[in-house]
């Protein structure tokens, strides 16, 4: 494994090639790595003008062109791959991109003017990492690059430029030629990498990949050269860094490869002994340390969240999505903000993949415009909002919360329960119940078949989000969304265009001292987690009494725990919460059987909330 330890990091990886070009896969392939070949579907189509360098647009268009791949296997086929790899090579003289020509006069007039000169050829690549997020978005990570090499040609006499290009050689290839071919007879000197020509960088290909996989450690950083690169001379000292990891007898190395987890140790940093240099003087360290990646990931955490929040709340993707794409000071202009701080929060948002940025012009990511405008079907804007103004200070007063033991709301606010849940609270309350839910009703709707359930009943439904998920799956069913007079009187805001008024009636009751109105199947959305153990066991009789053996249900929407109690998601939303606590499927299942539902069934949907429906018999 000395010769490709880098692309053996690529092996069990789903990798994708999204090229239709033989030649990249004759050059991958012939490296030994594994891949698919999905040929993209993107069209050469960007405005080159826009571009400042011609590399750029190379570059832009690899990325372009692994993208669709990605987002295509990723919502067609639902399988995602782990890494999808694009490029797109171009030839430059003067000032002219040459791309493919399009017939033979146009693979003339390029091999005519290449014709005794020097050129460049740039090979673009992206490197596009793809996670599937928990709510089944695509979530990519890009390293992208390019290669230069100066091609010089002969000088071509017209006979030779036309037989040339009665080969049909030049019909495929950048720049009308194939250097590995008959092409090759036309070319006087190669300056730089010649595998870059032919449409793939190879050597650039594998330092990147050493960049991603092999990251320099700590230690050692002084040490790498300050290029475009990592520099890595030779891949032979990469394969002895897996080697030490395997094979060494110290206890440190097999800690630290312990502490690694899941992941193969030699993706984080380096475990080596580490060789620091202190005036010219070598020194060896044998103290090992794990670079603690996921430590500093966790501490940095909140950066990211506060920015995803301050963006939300200027407004900033709203604006994009109005425009299309904007710069910086026309931005700063329409959310009225400094250009230098838009400009910061701008990148920052780039750099977590929620917008794009092409030569100083921001757009939104597709992930932006579906979820972060906040009048997007799908929209979490509410929910983002909710977070920050609400839920952030529980967690920025959480150490003497835990100290004194006492409820997170009065510990932030420092204020009486009315002032916690006053009418503007209400409502920003029922914007983020309404949007997580417009995003996990369909799951929990779905989560069993309610066809023989004709009316439903949503306890504390809130805006009436699943009400509606419900009486559109399942057209026989009428739906009434009971909740407390407050919530009632503002719901119109929160209802869809073409809501049927027959099927979906909003009754104002409390549910806790009210009579529960008729129904086959009683829902309890987000409501138990949150109850004292004396409302919970209240809410649940009554339930229980409302619902005839045989006939009528409950459905319930929570986040249920892993039986471990292992979910970070609901363990961190715990650390909030006033009164009641998070369950696992067993202790649901003993809950609900100690109230005489003797048939439980729990569906982990995958999405924010779980379903479970509890029948009795
Ligand atoms: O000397 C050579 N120069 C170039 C080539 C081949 O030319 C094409 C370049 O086109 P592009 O980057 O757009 O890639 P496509 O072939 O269209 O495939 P994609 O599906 O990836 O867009 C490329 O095939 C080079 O290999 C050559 O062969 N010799």
């Amino acid at each position: 494994m000395l010769l490709n330890p880098v692309i053996s990091k690529l092996a069990g990886k789903r990798v994708v090639l999204a090229s239709a070009s033989p030649r990249r896969q004759d050059i991958l392939s012939n490296v030994g790595l594994r891949f698919e070949v999905v040929p993209s579907w993107f069209k050469e189509t960007l405005e080159k003008s826009l571009f400042s360098a011609p590399q750029e647009y190379a570059v832009e268009t690899a990325k372009q062109k692994a993208l669709e791949v990605a987002r295509r296997m990723h919502m067609k086929h639902r399988k995602t791959p782990d890494i999808v790899i694009g490029a797109d090579t171009i030839v430059t003289l003067e000032d002219a991109i040459l791309e493919k020509p399009l017939d033979k006069q146009d693979a003339y007039n390029m091999l005519s003017r290449l014709s005794g000169k020097e050129h460049s050829v740039f090979t673009g690549v992206a490197i596009v990492h793809c996670k599937s997020e928990k709510d089944n978005q695509l979530d990519t990570d890009i390293v992208d690059f390019y290669e230069e090499t100066k091609v010089k040609f002969a000088v071509l006499s017209e006979d030779l430029l036309w037989e040339y290009i009665d080969s049909g050689e030049p019909m495929d290839k950048a720049g009308g030629y194939g250097i590995q071919s008959l092409g090759g007879m036309l070319v006087e000197s190669v300056h730089g990498d010649f595998l870059n020509v032919v449409g793939f960088p190879l050597n650039h290909f594998c330092k990147k990949l050493a960049e991603i996989y092999y990251p320099p450690s700590k230690q050692s950083i002084h040490r790498v050269k300050h290029d475009s690169i990592p520099y890595v001379e030779s891949f032979e000292n990469l394969s002895d860094v897996e080697k030490d990891c395997s094979s060494s007898k110290n206890s440190d190395i097999k800690k630290a490869r312990k502490d690694c987890g899941n992941n193969s140790c030699s993706s984080g940093p380096s475990l080596q002994p580490t060789t620091i240099i202190q005036n010219g003087v070598e020194k060896k360290s044998e103290n090992t340390i794990q670079f603690p990646s996921k430590i500093i990931e966790l501490l940095d955490g909140f950066k990211a969240s506060k920015t995803l929040f301050a963006a939300s709340k200027l407004k900033v993707f709203d604006k994009l999505k109005d425009k299309g794409a904007l710069k910086a000071m026309d931005i700063a202009d329409k959310i009225n903000a400094s250009v230098h701080g838009t400009e910061r929060l701008l990148d920052a948002c780039v750099a977590l993949g929620l917008l794009e940025k092409t030569h100083q012009v921001y757009s939104n990511t597709e992930l932006a415009n579906t979820f972060l405008v906040s009048d997007a079907e799908f929209s979490v804007h509410g929910y983002i909002i909710h977070s920050n103004d609400h839920l952030w200070s529980h967690y920025t007063h959480l150490e003497s919360a835990v100290v004194e033991g006492i409820n997170y709301h009065h510990k932030a606010h420092g204020q009486t329960a009315e002032h916690v849940h006053g009418p503007e609270v209400k409502e920003r309350y029922m914007r983020a119940m309404h949007c997580t839910l417009k995003i996990t009703a369909r799951d929990v709707a779905t989560a069993f078949d309610l066809s023989k359930y004709s009316t439903a009943c949503d306890l504390g439904g809130c805006t009436g989000a699943l009400a509606h998920e419900l009486s559109w799956i399942y057209p026989e069913m009428k739906v009434k969304v009971f909740d407390l007079p407050e919530v009632i009187k503002n719901v119109t805001q929160f209802q869809p265009e073409k809501s049927d008024s027959t099927r979906i009636i909003f009754t104002s009751g409390n549910f806790l001292d009210d009579a529960l109105p008729k129904a086959d199947l009683y829902i309890l959305s987000r409501v138990l987690h949150d109850l004292l153990e004396d409302k919970l066991h209240h809410l649940l009789r009554k339930v229980s009494e409302a619902c005839s053996p045989g006939n009528s249900a409950l459905l319930i929407a929570e986040i249920v725990l892993d039986e471990e109690k292992r979910e970070p998601r609901a363990l961190l939303q715990s650390l909030s919460m006033s009164g009641g606590k998070q369950r696992s499927g067993t202790e649901y299942k003993q809950l609900l059987e100690s109230h005489g539902f003797n048939r439980v069934q729990i569906k982990n949907t995958g999405n924010l909330l779980d379903a479970i429906l509890a029948v009795k018999r």
